[in-house]
């Protein structure tokens, strides 16, 4: 049942008509390096000198710090006449790229992918398959080749799966109590993202990650540390229907 207040004035279908300008002014900032910059100089400064530092035109910066300011990402201050720009807090601590728990990858991945792959939604659901080579020329049925269409674009997806659970991941391992397993396997586990939270939980616990070998090759390089002695690794595949692995759990 609807509201009689959402009969007379729509709003809720105006937010959703609006919602990706929301979304590409924060990407777009993230993008260019905004958050990044205010961090570093630690003090508020003029679009001016943002549009200068960043390469950018003077008045499109001014125009994506108001948004900003709008959206409660940035504050603002009058000085001399002319507005000074800040991050805030959740800026600071959730889209500053070097902070522990950055979003940047994810946002970064959902500009440059997810929202060029979303372009083709009506083709996609016409269709009945992703939408991978309208959006990046690439035919593969394999969603996850087209998805590691390069050692560069494999890098992007795994900061982006990995961000998730440095934001999410203590709060689902411990919604469970998973004491009673001391081996467990995780298949398509990718960078270690759960395996971490569930070893610094459990203090017996071992997990073991498949995934593809690619993957496990960057994951031990870049994402798993020495010291992090009960992960372990196994290359394979599954769900492939070819049995090029054979997996007991
Ligand atoms: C959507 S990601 C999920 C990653 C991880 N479970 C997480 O939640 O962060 C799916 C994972 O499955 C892996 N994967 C996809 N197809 C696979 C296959 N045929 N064999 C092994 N791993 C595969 C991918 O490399 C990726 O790491």
């Amino acid at each position: 049942m609807c509201s009689s207040e959402e009969l007379e004035y729509p709003q809720k279908l105006l937010d959703y008509q609006c919602g990706f300008l929301v979304s590409k002014t924060m990407f777009t900032a993230c993008e260019l390096g905004v958050f990044d910059l205010l961090h570093e100089v630690q003090e508020p400064i003029a679009a001016t000198t943002i549009a200068s530092r960043l390469s950018t035109s003077v008045d499109g910066m001014e125009r994506l710090l108001d948004a900003c300011v709008g959206l409660k990402l940035l504050k603002v201050e009058l000085k001399n006449n002319e507005g000074h720009y800040s991050n805030t807090d959740v800026s600071t601590l959730y889209l500053v790229k070097s902070s522990p728990k950055t979003l940047y990858h994810m946002i970064t991945y959902y500009s440059q992918t997810t929202y060029k792959l979303w372009h083709f939604l009506p083709e996609a659901i016409r269709e009945g398959k992703s939408q991978y080579e309208r959006g990046f020329g690439i035919s593969s049925k394999e969603v996850f080749e087209a998805i590691y269409r390069s050692e560069e674009e494999m890098l992007k997806f795994l900061y982006h799966m990995d961000t998730i659970w440095t934001i999410c991941g203590k709060d689902i391992i411990q919604a469970f109590d998973l004491s009673v397993f001391c081996s467990v396997y995780d298949l398509g586990g990718c960078t270690g993202g759960l395996a971490k939270h569930f070893v610094s939980t459990y203090n017996e616990t071992t997990v073991t990650i498949m995934d593809l070998p690619s993957v496990v090759q960057t994951a031990k390089k870049k994402f798993v540390t020495d010291e992090e002695q009960r992960i372990h690794f196994l290359e394979g595949l599954f769900m492939t229907g070819q049995k090029k692995n054979a997996l007991i759990c």
